[in-house]
């Protein structure tokens, strides 16, 4: 076999690096059959390392058109390292095919395709009318400020298991969610009701925004969980398989799903795989956003299927930013690619700032975006005395600074990158502070540090952001929002820790901030897209900053990623059958 097979799908524009691993792989399933067929044998190769590129890039599977005129061609599928979608199940393989139409299929490894049947079955049986929970009347009279797509979504939630409710930032989605819950609690006050989503970050937000509105509406929050990432509501804390699967399902009557657009595949797999049949669920996302960072765009493809039509509503005007001003509008012109609309928003609003990086030197930019730090550091000198650990006080107002003005990025490296700004941001404020400057990525007062993974022993989530302080003695101590104790800077790995003046736009979905510095770095011009530049404009509430060189902005804007998944396949087929 060579090196590199690598054979075009009609969704791949251009032969992608494909990963070492799954070189090895095509070599180590394909040497278990010497008597392969040459062309059989490139055939497979080609398939599996294709589908190391496809996953790399986000996509769950190859999708194929059918080529009836070549026999030879079609000899690869009768191979036992390949079963069809049909069998998988009961007599399972490496490469699964999974036939679409007549003109068109799906070729998979085994455990994605499984994860996409094992969604598909579950929420089928979810939505099954013969074990589905009963529906809810529900008396909106006294609710005059909803919005008509939000007391359809409350209608529609109240009547059926599973409900999808997308919109973009201020839509409502976290008001709307509050109604049904009470809506619901009226008919069933001992309603068990679970909050989650897929980041701790996420989690957190839907947490404080949620108990707001929880009081707002009058839920009674005695039998409402607090908001949890996904992983610890399946109880997958520190363990490879999680405590609620099937057998043993998840014992509440509503679960809840907030920020939808970061589910990835095997998570949602698992998610579904521990719901009961009989309880609701609701997933609230913004389908625009960017999809996870591992393969799958489980929302997205939620949001297309035509059979699910009936489950889902869509809110569209936002409190929080009119559509023809500022961030609404260049949102809005972002989504639907229009080049006047993004060109107006950059020149004539106030809520918009446009620099143009071909005008602009490296070191300016630095400069400029130390700037936005101001009132963070300002609460770092008010500080600079304090008596270690902080009140509940100071650590509030220490977090309501920083979360004044973050910047964002597409990628860590270049020169613009979130590193090369983080590296430079945290110079500017040691020296500004008076400290002599730690060169190496080390802990200094002020440091803002992102954990990259969970830590289950220390109760932190990959994306939760911490502040370390030195106190009086010289220790580090690093102070997270809403914990009572800070941690010693010692006990945090520092291969799992990033600075976080800079997040790249990836890491910052499910947070939002007053004002946002997007930097596009033209090194990071390939993974430019629209999704990417909607979800680091929408992260900003009240202002946004975008870097950019216009010509890259405007080609940015045209690029839709597009997941390849068969997910909407499995869900349809499923649904139908
Ligand atoms: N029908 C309504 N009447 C009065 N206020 C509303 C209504 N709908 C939404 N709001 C208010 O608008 C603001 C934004 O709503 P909400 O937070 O629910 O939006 P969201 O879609 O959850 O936003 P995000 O995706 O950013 O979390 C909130 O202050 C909310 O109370």
């Amino acid at each position: 076999m060579s090196d590199r097979i690598l054979l075009k799908t009609p969704q791949q524009d251009t032969q992608d690096e494909v990963p070492a691993w799954s070189q090895v792989l095509a070599q180590n399933l394909l040497g278990k059959f010497p008597e392969t067929q040459a062309h059989t044998r490139e055939t497979l190769a080609g398939y599996i390392v294709q589908l190391g590129t496809a996953l790399e890039l986000g996509d769950t599977c190859l999708k194929q058109t059918t080529n009836h005129l070549n026999p030879e061609e079609a000899e690869w599928l009768r191979h036992p390292l390949v079963a069809s979608g049909e069998h998988a199940l009961t007599q399972p393989a490496p490469l699964v095919v999974e036939q679409a139409d007549a003109e068109s299929r799906y070729v998979y490894f085994y455990r994605h395709w499984h994860q996409e049947w094992k969604l598909a079955e579950r929420l089928a049986a979810l939505l099954n009318p013969a074990t589905a929970p009963a529906a809810v009347a529900v008396d909106l009279s006294q609710e005059t400020s909803l919005k008509d797509l939000q007391r359809q979504a409350i209608e529609l939630a109240a009547r059926h298991p599973f409900t999808l409710i997308t919109g973009g930032p201020g839509t409502g989605k976290t008001y709307t969610l509050a109604r049904i819950v009470k809506a619901l609690q009226q008919a069933a006050p001992q309603l068990r009701v679970a909050l989650a989503a897929p980041t701790g970050k996420a989690a957190q937000r839907m947490q404080s925004v949620l108990s707001n509105e929880f009081k707002q509406a009058g839920v009674s929050g005695a039998q409402i969980q607090t908001a949890q990432t996904i992983h610890r509501l399946l109880g997958l804390g520190g363990r490879s398989t999680p405590r609620y699967h099937r057998s043993e399902p998840l014992p509440f009557d509503l679960i809840v799903i907030d920020e939808g657009s970061m589910l990835d595949l095997a998570l949602a797999s698992l998610l579904f795989d521990a719901i009961a049949v009989g309880t609701r669920v609701i997933i609230l996302g913004d389908a625009n956003q960017l999809a996870a960072v591992d393969a799958g765009a489980v929302l997205a493809d939620l949001d297309a299927v035509p059979a699910l039509a009936p489950y889902r509503v869509a809110l569209q005007e936002s409190s929080r930013f009119k559509a023809d001003e500022g961030i609404g509008l260049l949102a809005a012109g972002v989504l639907n690619q229009q080049e006047d609309a993004v060109l107006k928003a950059l020149t004539t609003s106030a809520q918009v700032q446009y620099i143009n990086l071909a005008k602009t030197p490296n070191s300016a930019v630095f400069h400029q975006l130390w700037q936005g730090f101001q009132p963070y550091f300002e609460v770092l000198l008010k500080l600079k005395g304090a008596s270690h650990p902080l009140t509940e006080d100071q650590v509030k107002a220490l977090f309501l600074a920083f979360d004044q003005f973050r910047v964002l990025c597409a990628q860590r490296a270049g020169d613009l990158g979130a590193h090369a700004i983080n590296r430079s941001i945290g110079e500017a404020l040691q020296q500004a502070l008076g400290h002599s400057l730690i060169k190496r990525e080390g802990w200094y007062s002020g440091r803002p540090a992102m954990m990259t993974r969970n830590d289950y022993g220390l109760r932190i989530s990959n994306g939760d952001i911490g502040v370390c302080l030195v106190d009086q003695t010289g220790r580090e101590w690093v102070y997270f929002p809403d914990r009572p104790a800070p941690i010693a800077a010692t006990r945090l790995p520092p291969e799992q820790i990033e600075t976080a003046f800079a997040l790249t736009i990836h890491k910052s979905q499910g947070s939002e901030f007053r004002q946002v510095a997007m930097v596009l770095d033209d090194s990071a011009e390939e993974m430019l897209t629209r999704e990417l530049i909607y979800t680091a404009i929408t992260r900003a509430k009240e202002g946004v900053q975008v870097w950019s060189k216009q010509a890259l902005l405007l080609q940015a804007i045209h690029k839709k990623s597009n997941r390849i998944s068969g997910l909407m396949n499995q869900i349809a087929r499923k649904i139908a059958g």
